[in-house]
């Protein structure tokens, strides 16, 4: 039987027939696990590479996005079609060693007409050794995606058109898929560090550096910059840990709160480290925040499940509701793993809700500085209504 993404066991699988004339003058391709074949104009780097084929749907920010460790294992569609018209920078990335295992796009890379641009982006894909394809009809493959869940695939990038279909098509049907597959460890930190304000400047909106007045222990299971920048704006100085710190590490720097930060790949592969240390930090009472994989893991440590969702949410204009007040946030969202809230155990309530689909947005923990959102306030790219929650953290720390 083959699974949600299409990919069958390999005793079981027929080789599908690539036969179709090729078009002529493609340089690239998106191979699916169900053989489907996309022909494009390769971008970027040349190569190939393997991953689950997801769309974001956000209008501004791709390099933010490309370079977000979450989407480690997974290949990114762009649904706005002019992708590359404000070039690239040194500053809008969320993490200097891109993740991202490809790029879809529909128009060829617009060319850049930005004050702040130092390089084009094909040279920046290329320097960042990212795969990509333009030329597709990324609407036809979004629709494909919502409608029969998200694909594993393989996109490929070369300049003479060579390239086997039955070898990438085979890459794609082998690979397991991102469900229980642990990336976390593929992009934290090796070493902890202090996150140095004075090198990464504040930006948007966010004000100056605050004296730091809280001490946060933050836990990288694949940070984004913004976060790290925005806890630091609230006032806080922040130690960043390796995922597989321990719940001694963490405590054994006194902090006033600990955060959980978002991350690629499935949360229930975490589970061995990420549970363990965080039901230590829950049992010393330390004020604790978590943000989408924080707060999918924040979620099993209290006991409750998480799942893979069949197409995700990726955007920059997600509606969620605050349950508390009733107001809606517009959001940035980056997941395509949920917390089961027919798993979440007493004690523990759902705050936001998302007013796409009613999945679980947000929890806390009735009568303890602890909660968490599925979602973005840090934003980088996407709006900055959800700011407040790092206010929240500190307004719990400040309490304690
Ligand atoms: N942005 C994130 O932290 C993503 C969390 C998790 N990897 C998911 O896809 O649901």
């Amino acid at each position: 039987m083959p699974n949600q993404h299409g990919t069958a066991p390999k005793q079981q699988r027929q080789v599908p027939s690539f036969d179709a004339p090729r078009p002529p003058g493609a340089t690239g391709a998106l191979v699916l696990a169900d053989g489907t074949v996309l022909w494009g104009k390769g971008i970027g780097a040349t190569g190939s590479n393997v991953g689950e084929v997801v769309f974001n749907t956000a209008m501004t920010g791709y390099q933010e996005t490309l370079t977000d460790p979450s989407y480690a294992g997974q290949i990114i569609t762009f649904t706005f079609p002019h992708i590359g018209n404000i070039g690239t920078n040194a500053e809008d990335i969320e993490t200097t060693t891109p993740a991202a295992r490809g790029l879809i796009l529909r128009a060829d890379i617009t060319e850049p007409a930005n004050w702040r641009s130092t390089k084009h982006l094909d040279s920046w894909l290329k320097a960042n050794n990212i795969v990509g394809l333009s030329g597709i009809d990324t609407r036809a493959l979004t629709r494909r995606i919502r409608s029969k869940g998200a694909p594993n695939g393989v996109v490929v990038h070369a300049p003479d058109g060579e390239f086997d279909l039955p070898t990438l098509w085979a890459k794609a049907a082998d690979w397991p898929g991102l469900e229980g597959m642990d990336l976390a460890l593929e992009v934290t930190s090796a070493q902890p560090y202090s996150w140095d304000e004075s090198e990464w400047s504040l930006r948007g909106g966010y004000g100056k550096q605050a004296s730091p007045k809280f001490h946060v222990v933050a836990l990288d299971y694949g940070a984004k910059r913004n976060i790290l920048r925005c806890l630091a704006a609230s006032g806080c100085k922040v130690t960043v840990l390796p995922a597989q710190s321990s719940a001694e590490d963490v405590l054994a720097h006194k902090p006033d709160g600990v955060f959980l930060s978002n991350g690629p790949g499935d949360p229930a592969a975490t589970g061995d480290y990420a549970v363990p240390m965080i039901q230590g930090v829950l049992k010393a009472g330390v004020p604790l925040f978590g943000i989408c994989l924080g707060h999918q893991m924040l979620a099993l440590a209290l006991g409750a499940k998480t799942f893979k969702m069949d197409t995700g949410h990726r955007g920059a204009n997600h509606p969620v509701k605050d349950l508390a007040t009733g107001r809606v946030e517009i959001t940035s969202q980056n997941h395509g793993f949920v917390v089961d809230e027919t798993s979440l155990p007493a004690g523990v309530k759902v705050t936001h809700r998302s007013l796409f689909d009613q999945s679980v947005e947000g929890i806390a923990v009735d009568g303890k500085p602890v909660f968490s959102v599925q979602y973005h306030p840090e934003a980088s790219p996407g709006p900055q209504d959800a700011h407040y929650l790092f206010d929240r953290f500190v307004g719990l720390m400040e309490k304690r």
